[in-house]
């Protein structure tokens, strides 16, 4: 029935007031403004026109239902639609930064904007000299060029260093002359590339005066500005068809090589190194790392890109949970709703609560992205290779729990989280590759390791540690504490839970540290212990994880109940990651059997605490039907009509006898078998 809210009895059971955790959620009264103001514009955003008949008819450029039905050219052209639509409201409407970020956030389709804005944009101010920004991004910030970001390569991704393009000044030209030698240096998966971009960042090795100086980032034209063709020697084109039905196919990847290109020199970005007329390598007196500074904050975009991703499975699961009712039927009554089985809720709210998590994180690297810029303009350079590992360390844990997340909720929804319209699948298939671009997961790990292994070797050495690692100075405790949990209702305590994440942290990095001296060669033992570095490294984030939720409680944060809702689903956090990992906290003692038998206690009743709010905890999201995409998630529960309407819109049901039923089917029926045997 449309106008019937199907969930209105579980939102009445709410013990909060959901429109204060709506703002907790956005981070602020403002942000919540914005976002709700402009989710409803593009959910909503009409456009006149004239159709073949003359009448004037409503159209919704923002539409996105018929995604996956679309053809991959029809795809991108709609996507290109899409995307000079939502500039064009931009500019109508003098939307601030704030609010075009999230127009193009709720337009929700993948498309070279994402590029423009987030990598090429940023390599330009994090990397080009003040002149440089002011040439390139007055032009960027007006789409008058288009750009991308163009690092990987076809036979070289995470290990940078390996990239074959080369950039060779000649000094008689005052020019640099970009080449690919090989086929295995075409520059192969940048986003935006294949179709559109007019522009690139293009990564290559600098060679000046027959010397290497390693890779350096580049301005390089691609298009003509007049009729978009490939400039000359330049070879551009797409990598072709990407996982999914529609998904991430609305992107143009592309692949590029170049033929001895000739750019300007200053089209070098020189923040951190220039070559001078004389062809003179000169790097500059501001530190390479100040390179961290740009990852910091497309890494923390991922991480709020997590939580956005992870939130809107949970949503879906969790409305479909509370509509789907399986067995249980007694006298007549009604059967039990699948959000009641206990199974359910273990794999349901632990999503919930890491959707919570992956938030507040994600707030809190925004901090740290703010204090890393205010330190580098200070020259103070001290706290940056620890943010650069921790912004690593969480976009990879962030990003694989999100694409298991996805898939859980996809199956938390039975046999209809299967249909497309359901927005699972392709939910999924357009978030999984976080996990490989930005730095595949498991390299990105490896860099924590590294740089714990560091920060243990020098403990005792006079250097304190600094920022997320600070707990190893603790050592000496930390290396030998018990816990002392001896109720279910002490895991609640958040000093007891900090430090059995502590203790398991470091023990584990300890231990790695112990087992890489049995080798006399470092490296070599590096390359054996990788999988338990991998451990150690994801155990010192999931303790940052925990931490920062749990600093977010001690914040001053009103309305009914919200406080003690986002504290049980900071517990579901922690303690569900303490049971995932048992083996963990068990074989570096940071805990007993016992204690790990009462947290699994006190999770169960944390699970009975949140049921009654789980549905009023994913309103707080505050999606519109448009943005989550979903028959299953709808706000109003109204899930079974929706999806026989979806079934009778699919391209196959157009005609009662399909396609080919003369040619396939009739024959099949219709035959005479000679033999009998059958
Ligand atoms: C959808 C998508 C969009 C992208 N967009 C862009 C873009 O806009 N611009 C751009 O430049 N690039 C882009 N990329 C490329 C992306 O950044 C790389 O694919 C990524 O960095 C991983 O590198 P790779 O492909 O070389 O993986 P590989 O390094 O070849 O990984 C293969 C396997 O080897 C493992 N491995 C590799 N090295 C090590 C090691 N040292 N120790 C242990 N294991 C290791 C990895 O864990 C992985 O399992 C995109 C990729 C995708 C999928």
């Amino acid at each position: 029935m449309e106008g019937v809210d199907h969930l209105a009895d579980e939102r009445n059971k709410a013990e909060f007031d959901v429109d204060e955790m709506k703002i907790v959620w956005a981070g602020s009264r403002h942000a919540f403004e914005v976002s709700d103001r402009i989710a409803r514009l593009v959910a909503s955003d009409p456009v006149n026109f004239l159709n073949s008949l003359l009448v004037f008819v409503l159209h919704l450029v923002f539409e996105k239902s018929d995604r996956a039905r679309l053809g991959r050219k029809e795809l991108f052209k709609n996507t290109l639609k899409k995307c000079a639509h939502a500039w064009k409201r931009i500019i109508e409407l003098r939307l601030t930064e704030e609010e075009a970020g999230r127009l193009r956030f709720f337009v929700d389709q993948p498309a070279f904007v994402d590029l423009h804005w987030g990598m090429f944009v940023p390599a330009i101010k994090g990397q080009g000299t003040e002149e440089q920004q002011k040439k390139w991004l007055s032009l960027a910030s007006k789409m008058q060029i288009i750009g991308c970001y163009a690092q990987t390569e076809l036979g070289h991704g995470s290990n940078v260093q390996g990239l074959e393009t080369t950039a060779t000044f000649d000094p008689k030209t005052d020019e640099f002359v970009v080449h690919s030698p090989t086929q295995t240096s075409s520059k192969w998966w940048p986003g935006g590339l294949g179709k559109v971009s007019t522009h690139a960042v293009v990564y290559a090795r600098l060679i000046t005066d027959g010397k290497d100086y390693g890779v350096h980032g580049f301005i390089v034209q691609l298009r003509s500005l007049e009729d978009h063709s490939p400039l000359p020697n330049i070879i551009v084109g797409d990598i072709g068809t990407k996982m999914g039905n529609g998904a991430y196919n609305s992107m143009d990847n592309g692949f590029l090589m170049f033929d001895q290109v000739r750019i300007p020199r200053d089209q070098m970005l020189m923040r951190v190194a220039k070559v001078t007329r004389e062809g003179k390598y000169v790097p500059s007196d501001v530190p390479k790392q100040l390179m961290y500074g740009t990852m910091v904050f497309v890494r923390q975009t991922i991480v709020a890109d997590a939580s956005n991703a992870l939130s809107r499975a949970v949503c879906i699961a969790t409305r479909y949970s509370a509509v789907r009712r399986q067995f249980g039927a007694r006298n007549g009554g009604s059967e039990t709703q699948v959000i009641d089985y206990k199974t359910q809720q273990n794999r349901l709210f632990p999503l919930l609560a890491s959707a919570y998590a992956f938030r507040f994180v994600g707030e809190w690297l925004k901090w740290l992205y703010t204090d890393v810029t205010e330190r580098l303009q200070a020259s103070d350079f001290a706290t940056l290779p620890e943010a650069h590992a921790c912004t690593a360390g969480l976009k990879s844990l962030t990003t694989t729990a999100t694409a298991d997340g996805i898939e859980e909720c996809r199956k938390l929804c039975g046999g209809h989280g299967y249909l497309w319209c359901s927005g699972l699948p392709e939910l999924f298939a357009v978030y999984v590759p976080a996990c490989t671009y930005e730095g595949d997961n498991v390299v990105l790990q490896l860099q924590v390791a590294r740089f714990l292994m560091k920060t243990v070797a020098q403990l005792g050495s006079g250097k304190a540690p600094v920022g997320t690692t600070a707990y190893m100075a603790r050592a000496e405790h930390l290396l030998q504490c018990r816990s002392g949990v001896q109720k279910a209702e002490d895991w609640l305590n958040p000093a007891a839970v900090l430090e059995a994440f502590e203790a398991r942290a470091l023990r584990m990095a300890v231990t790695c540290v112990k087992n890489l001296s049995k080798f006399e060669n470092q490296e070599q033992g590096f390359s054996e212990l990788l999988a338990e570095l991998v451990e150690a490294a994801i155990a010192h984030c999931q303790l940052i994880v925990v931490s920062k939720f749990i600093a977010k409680l001690e914040q001053d944060i009103g309305g009914k109940g919200v406080k003690k809702q986002l504290n049980n689903l900071c517990y579901i956090y922690a303690l569900y990651i303490l049971h995932k990992h048992l083996g963990d906290f068990l074989s570096t003692n940071s805990i007993t059997p016992k204690q790990a038998s009462l947290a699994n206690d006190q999770l169960r009743s944390l699970y009975s605490q949140v049921r009654p709010n789980a549905v009023a905890l994913v309103d707080a999201f505050n999606y519109t039907d448009h943005y989550l995409g979903s028959v299953l998630g709808r706000y109003d529960g109204n899930v079974y009509p929706k999806l026989f309407e979806e079934a009778w819109k699919d391209p196959l049901n157009d005609s009662v006898v399909p396609d080919g039923y003369h040619e396939y089917i009739r024959p099949l029926i219709k035959q005479q078998l000679r033999t009998a045997r059958l």
